[in-house]
Order: structure tokens, then C-alpha cells, then sequence
């Protein structure tokens, strides 16, 4: 198949959109429709010559944002289209054409991520409209996650929690984990091994992939479990939302909003959500910013301290997403709160290892856990699962 592949992220007022070619090189046709269903609605993105547009689109709905996107396709269809999926339980281990009964196997998880789910759903719906013939795949974020063992995704509930209700956990993020552990196993003189991955974008997420298997990750039956993120609080004690409610009188649609929306970077900083943002306010003093970062760093070391009982050997620590891409510091102070694990990070390479670029930040002649900055590359890697679902199937 060398057709493109139209990848879409759809979120509830956002469309992300990747025209994908089969030879990985060429250039992608890619943007975001944001802000859907408002007054301020546009599309922004970058064509095949790599200028930029924004394009307001007041008023437009998921459906009008696929018709403006398909305009700025330059005259090449795709063969398919590959969704991302946030949510697909216990049903799928890989990607799925897409049919009746994938949808009401989606629909049935949508209860587990509310958030998302209902989202990628009218993404589907409204792809559909625009293209009827193309064949579409579903690419879960779940699905990578499914080698996990039970002593990693069960929790310590009664059995018929699980058993009937599927309570577990899941761990997101799927595609991105997957893809920078493969690529460091390509470009590591360690080859595919132990790899402990965070994935530090406005949702964060770490992971343990072993031989590229998941073993192990942080965020659980919802992308609410773990770390602390841009406005989600990540990790609390249980028993908070009993407390909130019979102490504060909040119900629970309140404490999912604030937990979900209100939480987090922003919760702590009391800023913003953008951890540049809070960089910035850090550095100049405020002390809220510097209370985020820390909390943040200290967090994700947690986890990936944690997470490393479930390799048998480690071979390195990946970062990757906006923060994990951008930031020297958090990178830095990560590291620094791991001294028992013997990486030696130079700060040249750190410093310089920004804005898409690849690379090792290891000290010369260093023997140890290597430490890799991967910018992701989630559009690219459904592009490749769509191709080999649509390849493979029978
Ligand atoms: N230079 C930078 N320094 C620190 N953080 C950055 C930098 N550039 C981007 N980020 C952060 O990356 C986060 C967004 O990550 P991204 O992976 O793009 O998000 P999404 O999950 O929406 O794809 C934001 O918190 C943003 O502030
Ligand atoms: C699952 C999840 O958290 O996704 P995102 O980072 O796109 O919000
Ligand atoms: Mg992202």
C-alpha cells in the first residue's frame, strides 16, 4: 500500500491530523483543528512546503473541520485512515479495521475514559461522513500495555471487580512507549533490552518494556493514575474522594472535574498548565512554579525508581513528549534523584538535546543505564499499524 495514510487524534473540541506517505522521509501534510464547536474555531497546520497556515473556522463542527482539513490535502487522497483510540479495555491487543462491532466494543470502554473515548467515537462518526469508502483502522493506546502481568495491572480489589467489571489496569500512552523503546533498541549499542520510557507531554505516563513488551506503567484503569500532569493530579490517596465528599459536600462529578481539569501543574503552580510557563515563573522566583517542578520531577523519579522492579536488567531511561523533548531541567533534576542507578548525564549534550532532536545524553565512555532524549513519533507509528492491519488482514 503506497498510498498515504490520514492519521486523526481526536479530541473533544480538537482534531490532530498527519498525512503520512509509506516512505517515512517525505514530508507530511499535518496540523490541528482546535477550539471546535466556538466562535474561535480554526484550523492551523503546515503545508507540503512547510509554510504555515491558520485558517479560521467559526463555528465549525468535527465534520466541517475534516472537510477544511481535506482541502489542504493538495490533491492526494489517502488510501485509509488510522485513529488513535485512547481506551480499548481488554478487547484489543493490536489495531482493528473498523466495523460495527469495534465500535460497540470501543463504546462499551468509553466509560473508562470519558475524557477521550467519547471523543475518538465522533471521530470515527465524522471521518466516516467525509470519507465512506476509505477503510478505517483503530489504533489503541491500551493495546501495547496488554503484555502487562497480572502482579502489574491488578489491583488489590475483590476479584469479581475484575472479573465482571474490568476493573484493572490498562496504562495509555501505548504508542509512544512502544515507538521510543524500539527506536532506542535501533540506535543503542544496548539493542532491545530493559528500557524505562516517560512519556512527559500535557498527559505523562512511564513505562517498563522489556524486549519490547510493556511489563509495567503508571497510569491505570483511566489516564488519571501516576504522575502528576499538566492540569491532572495523577497518584492520591484513595481515600480522597471520600473525604472531599462527606467533609467538603463535593459530589463526584466535582472531584473528577478538579482531580481531571484542575489539578496538576496548574493545580500546584496555581499558573498555568504549560510547563514553560512554569519554568519561566520558577526561575524568576514565584515560589508555587518552583513547588510544580519539583513535585514533577520528584514524581516521575518515583515512578521510574519503582517501575524498574519490573525489568530484569536495565539498559537505559528514555524521555520523550513536549516536556520530556524540551527540558533540560526537569531532565536534570529526574536524573538527580536517581544517584543508585549509575546514569552519568553530560550537561552539554543535555543542554543541547532540544526542539526534535534525537540523541544519547551520556557522559564519554560511560558504562552504565544510558540515558536517550526520542522525540515521539505517535502519528507515525499509527500510520505503520494501519498499514500492517490493512496488510495483514485476512
Ligand atoms: N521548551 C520547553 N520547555 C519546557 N516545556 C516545554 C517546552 N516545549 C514544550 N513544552 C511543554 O510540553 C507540554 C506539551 O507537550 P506535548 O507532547 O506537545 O502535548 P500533547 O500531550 O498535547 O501532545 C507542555 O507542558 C509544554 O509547556
Ligand atoms: C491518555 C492520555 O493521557 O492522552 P493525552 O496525553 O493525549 O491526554
Ligand atoms: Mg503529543
Amino acid at each position: 500500500m503506497n498510498a498515504p495514510v490520514l492519521v486523526i487524534n481526536c479530541g473533544s473540541s480538537s482534531i490532530k491530523y498527519a498525512l503520512i506517505d509509506s516512505d517515512p522521509q517525505a514530508p507530511r501534510l499535518e496540523g490541528i483543528a482546535e477550539r471546535l464547536g466556538s466562535e474561535d474555531a480554526r484550523l492551523k497546520g503546515k503545508n507540503s512546503a512547510g509554510d504555515r497556515f491558520n485558517q479560521p473556522l467559526p463555528g465549525a463542527d468535527h465534520t466541517q473541520a475534516l472537510n477544511a482539513i481535506l482541502e489542504r490535502m493538495e490533491g492526494r487522497l489517502p488510501a485509509a485512515v488510522g485513529h488513535r483510540i485512547v481506551h480499548g479495555g481488554e478487547h484489543f491487543t493490536q489495531a482493528a479495521l473498523i466495523d460495527a462491532s469495534v465500535i460497540a466494543a470501543i463504546q462499551t470502554t468509553a466509560a473508562l475514559a470519558p475524557l477521550h473515548n467519547p471523543a475518538n467515537l465522533a471521530g470515527i462518526a465524522a471521518t466516516q461522513n467525509v470519507f465512506p469508502e476509505l477503510p478505517q483502522v483503530a489504533v489503541f493506546d491500551t493495546a501495547f500495555h496488554q503484555t502487562m502481568p497480572p502482579r502489574a495491572y491488578r489491583y488489590a480489589l475483590p476479584e469479581s471487580l475484575y472479573a465482571e467489571h474490568g476493573i484493572r489496569r490498562y496504562g495509555f500512552h501505548g504508542t509512544s512507549h512502544a515507538y521510543v523503546s524500539q527506536r532506542a533498541g535501533e540506535l543503542s549499542s544496548r539493542g532491545t533490552g530493559g528500557w524505562l520510557t516517560a512519556h512527559l507531554g500535557n498527559g505523562c505516563s512511564t513505562s517498563a518494556v522489556w524486549n519490547n513488551q510493556s511489563q509495567d506503567t503508571s497510569m491505570g484503569l483511566t489516564p488519571l493514575e501516576g504522575l502528576v500532569m499538566g492540569t491532572r493530579s495523577g497518584d492520591v490517596d484513595p481515600g480522597l474522594h471520600a473525604h472531599l465528599h462527606r467533609q467538603l459536600g463535593w459530589s463526584l462529578d466535582k472531584i473528577d472535574d478538579v482531580l481531571n481539569k484542575e489539578s496538576g501543574l496548574l493545580g500546584l503552580s496555581g499558573l498555568t498548565n504549560d510547563m514553560r510557563e512554569i519554568e519561566e515563573a520558577a526561575e524568576q522566583g514565584h515560589a508555587t512554579a518552583q513547588l510544580a517542578v519539583e513535585v514533577f520531577c520528584y514524581r516521575i523519579a518515583k515512578s521510574l525508581a519503582g517501575l524498574s522492579c519490573a525489568l530484569p536488567q536495565l539498559d537505559g531511561v528514555i524521555f520523550t513528549g513536549g516536556i520530556g523533548e524540551n527540558s533540560p531541567i526537569v531532565r536534570r533534576r529526574v536524573l538527580a534523584l536517581l544517584p543508585h542507578f549509575g546514569f552519568a548525564l553530560d550537561n552539554d549534550a543535555n543542554e543541547a538535546t532540544i526542539r526534535g532532536k534525537e540523541g544519547k545524553l551520556d557522559s564519554a565512555s560511560h558504562e552504565g543505564p544510558q540515558v536517550w532524549v526520542i522525540p515521539t513519533d505517535e502519528e507515525g507509528r499509527i500510520a505503520m499499524e494501519t498499514r500492517h492491519c490493512l496488510e495483514t488482514r485476512v
